[in-house]
């Protein structure tokens, strides 16, 4: 079996944020992942992980207003300055955390914005982050998000789009994220692809389609996806990202049972 990390953000939120990390590990995963960690101290989180024994697996780069609709901000010209100040942040927590990868997110086109500009935008600021995160030992992710259901207008909604990005910013340190839900939308064929793009597959998130909800809910068949990443040597982490269809207690028979 792949090793399998708890979303936080999705996975225990019938529990305050910072309980969930021992709800993690009482159920037996030994890493974590979660959307931002900019609201908590470093130093509170990296006693939750410490005093769990978790490993925190990834976060995302600031993503501009949140609550306001914003899924990131590495497209927007008019927002250069706060990217950066959002890479340096991110780096902070990260060294903090122990935490060697960090999700970016493209962010939503505006219609007004000419698609050669936000496109020139997101390759200058991927390549910035890059640089930045090599100096420390880090990598950057960059997350093919569906554009149908959940995220309308989302910059990079395929994978050939962030294989064109990670292509046009040639650094050695970017990698794809491969949500398995997100691609199930966009494009299915989920063994063939992850088979072919393994080379630069950084990070692997799961939930079944449709819903987002716990494997065994939808259409993806997870013992025959999860048994093909074993067989290709994937040796990532693949990070539970979904919205239990009832408690997360559970939900969680694909990780008692191995899918
Ligand atoms: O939504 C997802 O799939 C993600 O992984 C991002 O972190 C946030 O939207
Ligand atoms: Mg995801």
């Amino acid at each position: 079996m792949p090793a399998f990390a708890a979303n936080l953000s999705m996975l225990f939120t019938e529990a305050d944020f910072m309980d969930r990390f021992r709800l993690a590990r009482e159920a037996g995963f030994s890493a974590v992942e979660y959307l931002f960690p900019y609201e908590w101290p470093e130093e509170d989180l990296r006693h939750e992980l410490d005093s769990n024994g978790l490993t925190q697996v990834l976060f995302n780069l600031p993503p501009g207003d949140w609550n306001a609709g914003e899924r990131g901000i590495a497209c927007l010209p008019d927002r250069v300055e706060e990217f950066r100040e959002g890479v340096e942040l991110a780096i902070r927590y990260a060294r903090a955390l122990d935490c060697r990868r960090v999700n970016c997110l493209a962010g939503i086109r505006p219609d007004s914005l000419e698609e050669s500009l936000a496109w020139q935008t997101l390759v200058d600021n991927v390549t910035h982050a890059a640089a930045r995160f090599e100096e420390e030992g880090m990598t950057l992710c960059l997350e093919a998000i569906n554009s149908r259901v959940d995220m309308p207008g989302f910059f990079l909604d395929t994978s050939a789009r962030v294989m064109q990005l990670i292509e046009a910013v040639d650094a050695d340190n970017v990698r794809l994220q491969y949500d398995l839900y997100h691609m199930q939308i966009m494009e299915g064929d989920l063994i063939r692809s992850v088979e072919c793009l393994l080379p630069w597959i950084g990070h692997i998130q799961f939930a079944d389609n449709p819903g987002r909800h716990e494997p065994g809910t939808g259409e993806i068949n997870f013992r025959n996806v999860f048994a093909a990443l074993d067989r290709l040597g994937y040796g990532g982490w693949v990070s539970a990202e979904y919205r239990p269809s009832h408690d997360t207690a559970a939900s969680l028979d694909w990780f008692r049972k191995g899918a």
